[in-house]
């Protein structure tokens, strides 16, 4: 069966615009498309998407998660351990990293990070009129996820711009590329410093990796570059979780005072909100064999773009995708990707995200839009720069 072809540019400024504007016709032009503009074949339906992740040895990540080949392009950055690497090393790191960012971790932090979401919302309910971005999702993984790690104190402002960088190098060199690069030296300096063993604090998870390095199950350098790991997809994604949360739940009225009436479906609303709008839209994958889906033929060495955010609104898969709706079973939504590279980091992005779902459904009456959200632009993740809303106390 011959590919379909489609002119579409998926990193193109329309597209990153809104791409939930173009999701039907990737799906719908069929199994497999092949996008001429980026020369890599596309998955926009939930079934291929989830059977490619779910088949690492056929699609592979340690030639890049993004459109460059490692195996014939220079890596942006040093590749991650985890993110852009296989099995068997990625069995050893993604093993590390499991045992530190543990349920039991997450546990004993839940008290301090409650109070915190807590604090926050109460002086935003006090101040009426707020953004969602700057005031309160800029804010609250900031307040809690840079101490965890054990970060040193100067300079963790940084961080908001590191993120954007990286997740901007998964896509082509585009002027969105070199704009998000623009005046980010310091950034960069900053997150290689914070990774030394010397920079880290002591009881932080940055630190825990360089103890599993003196246990010998990481070289040190290895370890530094594990740390970054943290500071790369901890902070934006969880920014941007949390941003959408609120867009989702100031936009659906009524699924805002389906929580309030029951605080239990916090978690709910966190894990709704990311299927229904994922932050990490996209990821690559590359095949290391001659592979065939859906009747279509994919050499090897060919790049495949997943679109994992067309897939968590897949009419084949969802009942009524379009809708936010607190009632839905999630469970298999795509948006902390699928299989053995699935999220590191999923229960702390839950736990942020249920933490202020829940603070807003004690604390909150209303909340609505004041004005429209202001897009932030990247290669990967649907961004919001800002997000005006108004709320009434409870
Ligand atoms: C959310 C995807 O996970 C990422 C993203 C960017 C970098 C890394 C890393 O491992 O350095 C991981």
């Amino acid at each position: 069966m011959s590919v379909p072809s489609l002119q579409i540019n998926p990193f193109g400024p329309e597209f990153l615009a809104d791409p939930y504007a173009h999701h039907d016709l990737l799906r719908d032009a069929g199994p497999v498309v092949w996008l001429e503009s980026v020369q890599a074949y596309g998955m926009a339906r939930f079934a291929e998407v989830q059977a490619t992740l779910r088949d690492h040895e056929t699609f592979i990540s340690s030639r890049g998660v993004g459109l460059a080949d490692f195996a014939t392009e220079e890596p942006f950055r040093p590749p991650s351990l985890l993110l852009e690497a296989d099995p068997p090393i990625h069995d050893r790191t993604r093993g590390l990293m499991n045992r530190i960012v543990s349920l039991r971790a997450l546990k004993e932090l839940r008290p301090k990070w409650e109070a915190e979401a807590g604090t926050l919302i109460d002086q935003l309910v006090g101040a009426r009129s707020f953004d969602a971005v700057g005031d309160l999702a800029e804010i609250f993984p900031m307040r809690v996820f840079p101490d965890t790690i054990g970060l040193r104190d100067d300079g963790r402002e940084l961080l908001l711009d590191y993120a954007s960088i990286v997740f901007n190098a998964f896509g082509p060199r585009n002027s969105v590329f070199h704009e998000g690069n623009r005046g980010k030296e310091q950034a960069i300096a900053w997150v290689a410093d914070a990774c030394k063993r010397e920079n880290l604090k002591p009881g932080g998870w940055g630190m825990a990796v360089f103890e599993a390095a003196d246990a010998g199950e990481c070289t040190e350098a290895e370890a530094e570059r594990l740390v970054r790991s943290f500071l790369s997809a901890g902070v934006d994604t969880t920014v941007n979780g949390i941003a959408h949360l609120v867009l989702a739940l100031a936009s659906h009225p009524a699924q805002f005072e389906q929580l309030r009436l029951k605080p239990r479906l916090a978690p709910k609303a966190f894990e709704e909100s990311l299927r229904w709008d994922p932050t990490v839209q996209t990821f690559f994958r590359t095949a290391a064999r001659d592979a065939e889906v859906a009747g279509t033929r994919i050499p090897e060495g060919a790049k495949v773009l997943l679109f994992l955010a067309a897939a968590n609104r897949d009419p084949r898969h969802w009942d009524r995708p379009e809708e936010f709706d607190l009632g839905r079973q999630t469970s298999g939504h795509v948006g902390f990707g699928f299989g053995i590279h699935q999220c590191l980091g999923q229960m702390v992005a839950r736990l942020e995200g249920e933490l202020i779902a829940a603070a807003l459904a004690a604390k909150v009456g209303s909340i609505a839009l004041k004005g429209a959200p202001v897009r932030r632009i990247n290669n990967t993740l649907h961004a919001i720069g800002s997000l005006p809303v108004e709320v009434e106390p409870a």
